[in-house]
């Protein structure tokens, strides 16, 4: 999310952004960690949910974050009552949660909003199988967002237990576009979310058809042209350097980073712009 020199929501900075990510063929927006909706104020909440609101094509879905924390939930829970968001995104945690605590808030959530919510899954086993399964069986939950890192991504038995019990389509990559392949071809998930498709929306939505389309070999080479970046991302951060990225592409100014974070340092700044070009001529 673009924010101007003094730290403010920049709405032309998010409009240039959301439209090149709407251009690029992407319908589902997520303001969720990428966009750093972990540190935003209550004030600042409502003018990013309006903005965004405001902001994004009539036929774009918008799933808004919100969490992490339990009292946060609830204040802008508040907040999102005012706007007609589908359904919003419950920000990953794994301190100070309980597998069945965390059921019992997200269903307390679910009551206060009157709709379901998206399970993002960052950590294995802090929600287990059967607590996941119950909050799908009793519809509090529109989607799951999967993203648990693994060395391999074949070897899952968490993700494996989750699609054995749980309609696989429900359940999205989370993790970007490297595992999306095997999570889509192997697990049978019924998408991916990305964070390099905020550059290149359409690397990303064509990696989406060649997987519908089971053309592997192609999906495996649009995999790899997104590996400049997302080396340097899984290395340096993904957040901070996909923030600055989508301002050295060119396609917006994304201004200061928030606090809590850093910006990347000017070398690495360098790298990125590199990693870029790479990816540029890879097309
Ligand atoms: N965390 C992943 C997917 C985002 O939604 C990424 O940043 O690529």
């Amino acid at each position: 999310m673009a924010r101007a020199a003094d730290g403010k929501l920049d709405r032309q900075e998010n409009a240039k952004l959301i439209k090149h990510i709407e251009q690029g063929g992407i319908s589902t927006l997520l303001y969720g960690g990428n966009a750093i909706f972990y540190h935003l104020t209550l004030a600042e909440y409502r003018s990013a949910l309006e903005m965004i609101s405001e902001l994004a094509a009539d036929s774009s879905l918008v799933i808004p974050a919100i969490g992490p924390a339990y009292g946060t939930m609830l204040d802008q829970a508040e907040v999102l009552k005012d706007f007609e968001f589908p359904t919003a995104m419950i920000l990953p945690q794994r301190d100070i949660v309980t597998s069945a605590g965390f059921c019992a808030g997200t269903r307390n959530l679910v009551a206060r909003l009157g709709k379901p919510v998206v399970l993002y899954l960052k950590f294995g086993g802090v929600v287990t199988v059967e607590d996941a399964t119950a909050l799908v069986n009793d519809g509090m939950i529109s989607a799951i967002k999967y993203a648990v890192v693994r060395e391999d991504y074949m070897q899952d038995d968490y993700l494996k237990a989750l699609t054995e019990k749980i309609d696989p389509s429900l359940i999205l990559s989370g993790l970007g576009d490297q595992p999306a392949i095997t999570h889509m071809r192997h697990f049978g998930l019924g998408g991916f979310t990305t964070g390099c498709g905020c550059v290149f929306p359409q690397m990303s939505t064509d990696l989406l058809k060649a997987i519908q389309a089971g053309n592997w070999d192609e999906a495996e080479a649009i995999r790899e042209r997104f590996l400049p970046l997302e080396n340097l991302r899984d290395n340096l951060g993904p957040i901070t350097i996909l923030h600055r990225a989508t301002e050295l592409a060119g396609i917006a100014q994304t201004g200061p980073i928030s606090p809590l974070l850093s910006e990347p340092a000017e070398s690495i700044q360098k790298q990125i712009s590199a990693a870029l070009e790479q990816m540029k001529q890879s097309a």
